[in-house]
């Protein structure tokens, strides 16, 4: 395969199978598999697959010097157009920002199914990515949320021979009834029913794709050294924001704990545990003496997809109640146990009847990736909800720190605060004017805060908060203190797949609502020593509707305080205990600036010397030496004029978020 070939044929919607057997057919969204039946071609009818999925026999005979072409290769042309989406003078017609979005979007699809081309691993990661906000742009994001790995399974043979190796027998002997259809499939592994021999209960087994670990192991090898260099050439790369080496260790470590399903079952298990005496969430059994590192064997427990809102009404099941459930699940999961499912998609939710008020519980499925939030991060996370129900700007920061997402890296505090104190004020707005026209049913409230939809909207907001605090923005942005642990990545993407649910089943769902009551909640119960916070809440009313009087009395009451203060402060400016810093950001941002053309006059001033001494030595018939001379002359210029580049993009922008 030339690497034409291999460009060309990542890019097409449908694809030959003459080397790869990838047949790829034309996407729209999956159709929700309902636990009752069992799959069939027709459940594949819209979706991109890649058929047959890479497996152990077909790296066999691509071999892996060919697959590691095939990755690169595909790596490469990746690079080379996402390079490409900022040349500007590429763009026919010429440059416009919605000609940019709209190459940068065509990218993205192209990436998800590349993705699916090259197989689990890949498709895997990028499912991974698919939570990386902080990683990647939501072009991408949303590309990747819809890289669903419903692909078509693997021959029921092969899984019998993988449970026999893996369960040292015959199928036959264990279980009777092992359906040959699967329920379902994915992209690791196959989901099969039966029936244990010894007791005569309903399972669910679980068997994984036959070389998965092999080609992971090859698939890896190759994506380690790309993030090594990624690690070295993406201009972004802080050495804190995006520590490609960091993120790759952390893909592999739950691409592994992934293929070995005994870690699955000890999550499920785990997980049971937490909700024990619950019986609105229902967690299978798991079957150990059939459970090994390729295999899972679980109770069967039929249930219909979240997202069927009316196959769920036809159950007599209020639909309503099983979103509030789903999200009050989660959010213990979160806050009060730490460790939640990282993948609460659709497919992965169910309900059932099995309560015993009949009135509706949530089925779980899938325990392969989950998410640890340390106490620490958890105790932040629970300050940080409360400071931003109170409104207080001070609480979130420490909250933030406490949670480590914003970093003592010496950086400017008060701009970070003060930018809080923006968001909290905006927030605050916003969740009155919706409660406002929740209460009076009139729209005029909500469009005052409503996310903005419009290219017009979004200018608008945009300017109206750079007016507002564009130059604390340039100062969190050059001193990044924020850092953003991969975990949250999982619980941000949970919350807004769970919103998504929410509002298939009830239109006005509203996710915050929820939410905040229940964090309180929580909150006194890991603090009972807190107010209450209805008795907050009233002091805070109460405190904003005292009037001058009040509030003259209240101050007298705090002069003395504050005079005290002020002496104080006095004091230690006298004794030289307190330093006053002053920061000129004017002033730091011109040295940066000029820094940088220092560098690029040097680079320029070395470039010229090595051209002369290039034509010298040709002139002297010494051509190898000129031709280096030349060599090192064009680097020169070349790194002279990112130099000079990335001069202007910082001056522009400086003057559109100051201008604003
Ligand atoms: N215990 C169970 N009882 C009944 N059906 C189940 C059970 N476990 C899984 N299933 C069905 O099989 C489907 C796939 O299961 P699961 O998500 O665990 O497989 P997977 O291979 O890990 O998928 P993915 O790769 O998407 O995570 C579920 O959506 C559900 O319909």
């Amino acid at each position: 395969m030339t690497l034409e070939n291999a460009l060309a044929s990542v890019d097409s919607d449908v694809v030959g199978d003459a080397d790869g057997g990838v047949v790829v057919k034309k996407e729209t969204t999956p159709k929700a598999f309902v636990n009752a039946k069992t799959i069939d071609e027709s459940d594949f009818e819209d979706v991109v697959v890649s058929e047959p999925p890479l497996n152990i026999e077909r790296l066999k005979s691509v071999g892996t010097i060919a697959r590691s072409f095939e990755i690169w290769s595909f790596v490469v042309a990746f690079v080379f157009r996402r390079v490409f989406i900022g040349v500007k003078w590429s763009y026919k017609g010429g440059y416009t920002e919605e000609k940019r979005i709209a190459r940068l979007e065509r990218l993205a699809s192209w990436l998800r199914k590349g993705l699916l081309r090259l197989g689990p691993t890949f498709i895997k990661v990028g499912q991974q990515f698919s939570t990386r906000v902080d990683v990647l742009s939501p072009q991408f994001i949303r590309e990747l949320e819809k890289l669903q790995d419903r692909v078509p399974p693997f021959p029921t043979k092969l899984a019998k021979e993988i449970l026999d190796e893996e369960l040292g027998g015959p199928v036959e002997s264990f279980f009777d009834n092992f359906e040959d259809t699967p329920l379902a499939a994915a992209s690791l592994g196959q989901v099969h029913r039966a029936q244990m021999k010894a007791t005569g209960e309903q399972v669910i087994i679980k068997v994984q794709r036959p070389g998965l670990k092999e080609i992971f192991d090859i698939d890896l090898k190759n994506l380690r050294v790309i993030a090594k260099w990624l690690q070295k050439v993406d201009p972004k790369n802080d050495g804190a924001k995006r520590d490609w080496v960091a993120i790759f260790d952390e893909t592999a470590r739950v691409l592994y704990d992934e293929v070995d399903y005994t870690n699955e079952a000890k999550n499920a298990e785990e997980f049971k545990k937490q909700f024990t005496g619950d019986d609105w969430i229902k967690v299978p059994r798991i079957y150990w003496e059939f459970t090994k590192r390729r295999t899972l064997c679980m109770e069967y427990a039929p249930a219909t997809k979240i997202n069927d809102v009316e196959a769920i009404k036809a159950m007599g099941i209020d639909p309503d109640r099983m979103a509030r459930l789903a999200v009050e699940a989660y959010l213990q999961q979160v806050l009060r146990f730490g460790f939640f499912h990282a993948d609460p998609h659709p497919g992965n939710v169910a309900v059932d009847k099995g309560d015993p008020e009949g009135k509706g519980r949530l089925v779980v499925y899938d325990y392969g990736m989950m998410g640890r939030i340390p106490s620490q991060t958890r105790d932040g996370l629970l300050d940080l909800f409360y400071a931003t129900y109170e409104g207080q700007s001070d609480s979130a920061v420490k909250a933030l720190m406490k949670m480590g997402v914003l970093v003592d890296t010496g950086a400017d505090l008060t701009a970070v605060k003060r930018t809080a104190d923006f968001f909290l004020t905006q927030f605050d707005a916003r969740i009155n004017a919706q409660k406002k026209a929740r209460e009076t049913n009139k729209e005029e409230f909500e469009a005052e805060f409503k996310a903005p939809r419009t290219k017009e909207e979004k200018q608008q907001v945009r300017k109206r908060i750079l007016s507002n605090i564009g130059e604390d923005l340039l100062v969190v942005s050059k001193d990044q203190p924020f850092r953003f642990p991969a975990e949250f990545t999982f619980v941000v993407r949970a919350f807004s797949v769970l919103d998504g649910i929410g509002k298939t089943l009830n239109k006005k769902f509203d996710i915050s609502e929820i939410a905040a009551p229940y964090a309180r909640n929580l909150l006194i119960e890991a603090n009972p020593n807190s107010l209450p916070p209805q008795v907050v809440t009233a002091q805070r009313d109460w405190l904003r509707r005292a009037d001058a009087q009040t509030k003259a009395i209240v101050n007298l009451f705090k002069g003395p305080d504050a005079i005290y203060d002020i002496a104080d402060t006095m004091r230690r400016i006298e004794t030289g205990k307190l330093k006053i810093r002053v920061r000129a950001l004017e002033a730091e941002r011109a040295l940066d600036r000029m820094a940088i053309m220092q560098g690029v006059t040097i680079q320029a001033l070395l470039a010229a010397c090595a051209t002369n001494i290039g034509v010298v030595l040709y002139v002297s018939s010494l051509t190898l030496y000129a031709q280096c001379a030349f060599g090192a002359a064009g680097l020169l210029a070349f790194k002279a004029l990112t130099g000079q580049l990335k001069v202007a993009k910082l001056l522009k922008k400086e003057n559109s978020i100051l201008g604003a």
